[in-house]
């Protein structure tokens, strides 16, 4: 059963930005990676699918209620964490946390008639206190302190706890672990893991594979506001594709390697090495063009979310280059 659903979206901001003819549906209790660089259209999606945003086509459903027509109450029953949010400063944590509450109508977070004191834990508290206290424990957060004194990683789990806090059957994360340390960005993949456990369905924008790989079972590639890939994590597993690191003796059978049509993702002529990517073809062409060349090492690696997404993302990309990586690459991010 498709939970999310958006069909045809067209949000034209022009000179090519926005999203273009946009289609997705993610099952109920898949948790689905929308991986796309700086730029892509990933919050654009995200804000039609909150109902934020009006389409110039198309339409963004949730539970087949549209989120433009529906977008208040969506709003209380969908976990949203954006991307950036503004917080108002002088209040503490729990305050903003109550405020959440009242503005959700969220009842579940009552027990026996009386609202939960949030961040204590009663005897008697019930599951969905028991829930939100898991929450603020598992983030070490202190929801005593003003969020005017957070640090950006405490403001970051405040907005973690804010969009789980309900218990929802469906979340929208926006980039969910920017600002976290790399300990709370472990935190957060073990919970999503478990939450996912639990039925949720999860839509999840990212520019971090490790991230994408740990926790989602669909991934989809945005570019250029367009959907370039959509598949199954285990299909990337299939996929008869692998990747060679080759080094060689002399600049020369360098240089003639490189004349050959191959999808390079680095060139190292300081090395004489080249890391490149192959199909079953790509196989059949490579072995014979090596054994006329002086060899004087090759290996193969893995193939990974990150090679995949670099098949739609040409390597030449200006907005994915970072001088220290071979693939443009900082830390498995875009
Ligand atoms: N309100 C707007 N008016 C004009 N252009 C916009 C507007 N909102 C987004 N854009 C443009 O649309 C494109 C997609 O933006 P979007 O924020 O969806 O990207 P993203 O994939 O979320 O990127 P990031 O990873 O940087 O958050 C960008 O080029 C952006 O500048």
């Amino acid at each position: 059963m498709s939970v999310i659903d958006i069909r045809n979206l067209t949000k034209d901001y022009g000179k090519g930005r926005g999203v273009f003819d946009l289609s997705l549906h993610v099952d109920k209790g898949v948790c689905y990676g929308f991986l796309g660089p700086n730029g892509a259209g990933k919050t654009t999606t995200i804000r039609h699918l909150m109902g934020f945003s009006k389409p110039q086509k198309g339409e963004a459903e949730i539970w087949g209620m549209n989120c433009q027509k529906h977008g208040a109450e969506l709003k209380g029953m969908v976990g949203y964490l954006p991307g950036e949010i503004a917080f108002p400063k002088m209040m503490t944590g729990r305050r903003f946390l109550e405020y959440m509450r009242r503005l959700r109508r969220m009842e579940k977070i009552f027990h026996r008639g009386k609202p939960v004191n949030l961040g204590v834990e009663p005897e008697d508290a019930g599951d969905a206190a028991d829930y939100f206290n898991r929450l603020l424990r598992m983030f070490s957060l202190d929801i005593s302190m003003r969020i005017r004194d957070m640090s950006i990683g405490e403001k970051r789990k405040l907005a973690v706890v804010t969009a789980f806090m309900h218990d929802p059957d469906v979340l929208i994360l926006d980039e969910p672990t920017s600002g976290l340390d790399p300990v709370m960005q472990e935190v957060f993949i073990d919970f999503i893991r478990s939450e996912k456990k639990r039925g949720k369905t999860i839509f999840l924008s990212s520019h971090i594979f490790q991230e994408v790989d740990a926790v989602c079972d669909r991934i989809a590639i945005i570019k250029d506001g367009r959907i370039a890939a959509d598949f199954g994590a285990n299909e990337l597993k299939e996929q008869k594709q692998w990747i060679y690191k080759v080094s060689f003796e002399t600049e020369r059978d360098y240089s003639r390697f490189i004349e050959n049509d191959f999808l390079f993702t680095n060139q190292d002529p300081k090395q004489m090495s080249v890391r490149f990517m192959v199909d079953m073809n790509g196989l059949n062409r490579m072995l014979p063009i090596l054994s006329e060349l002086n060899v004087a090492d090759i290996s193969e690696i893995p193939y990974t979310l990150e090679d995949h997404f670099m098949k739609f993302y040409r390597v030449d990309d200006e907005a994915l280059k970072e001088p220290d990586n071979d693939l443009g690459i900082s830390g498995g991010a875009l």
